[in-house]
């Protein structure tokens, strides 16, 4: 294959989306947010392994419902069992590359707008600095605010809202992972910034949200629509 490793963790429970469904499989233009989130890596290039993390209730779906939308071969995908965080699916999907890779992308099933140049810059920095990750401007002013008072206003020129893709030597983010197995981590670069070692940060893309909450989904409609 390739150098090259995707991870896409996808075994949350979504329930700040308040469905009954995980969020990944509800349709956006009549298909499931985790087929364009594939797709998106899919249309970058065609040349990695991809390890697609998900709750093993929900491999029969993936098997039945989503892998027919691609034309791939039948092993293309390798599915692997999520764990109780995020930090724990990434990490069985760490633990399942083979040993010709040497970069891991980790994407989030949830983000299914990313574009190719962000994951292009993602990777390309990831190999010249071993760790990268990917962040927009923040737009609001931010307050620190304790028992309903303001405490402090931050320095918006350093804030950035932390998105993926993020990309890492393997190695590097596997080591980052085993040691802080017990932490809980919001992302994978902050583990690879605890072991000291410095994350760069590639502009993001305020298209590339998360689908977290109903109210994401009918923007990410309009997104969608645009580009087809
Ligand atoms: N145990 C978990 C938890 C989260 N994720 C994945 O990590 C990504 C980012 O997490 P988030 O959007 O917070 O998803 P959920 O944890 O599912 O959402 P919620 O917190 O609302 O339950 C999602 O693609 C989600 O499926 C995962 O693979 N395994
Ligand atoms: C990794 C992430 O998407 C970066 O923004 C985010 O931290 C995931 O966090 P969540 O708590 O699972 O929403």
């Amino acid at each position: 294959m390739s150098e090259i490793g995707v991870l896409i963790p996808a075994a949350g429970r979504g329930s700040r989306m308040e469905k009954n469904i995980n969020k990944q499989f509800l349709n956006l233009l009549g298909k499931p947010i985790l087929y364009y989130t594939i797709k998106s890596f899919l249309d970058w290039r065609n040349d990695f392994e991809i390890n697609i993390v998900l709750s093993p209730s929900e491999f029969k779906y993936f098997e039945d419902k989503l892998k027919p939308l691609f034309s791939c071969s039948e092993n293309r995908f390798n599915l692997i069992a999520g764990g109780n965080s995020r930090q724990e699916s990434v990490y069985n999907g760490l633990k399942n590359f083979s040993e010709e890779v040497k970069y891991v992308i980790i994407h989030d099933g949830a983000r299914p707008l990313v574009s190719n140049d962000l994951i292009e810059s993602c990777y390309q920095a990831a190999r010249e600095h071993d760790a990268a990750s990917c962040g927009v401007r923040v737009k609001d002013t931010i307050k620190i605010v304790k028992d309903s008072f303001s405490k402090e206003t931050l320095d918006r020129d350093s804030l950035r809202a932390i998105q993926t893709p993020q990309a890492f030597k393997l190695d590097l983010i596997k080591r980052a992972h085993q040691v802080y197995k017990k932490d809980k981590a919001l992302d994978d670069a902050s583990l690879v910034e605890k072991l000291g070692e410095r994350v760069y940060i590639v502009s993001g893309d305020y298209n590339n949200f998360k689908i977290t909450t109903p109210e994401d989904l009918k923007p990410a409609e309009m997104i969608l629509k645009e580009r087809i």
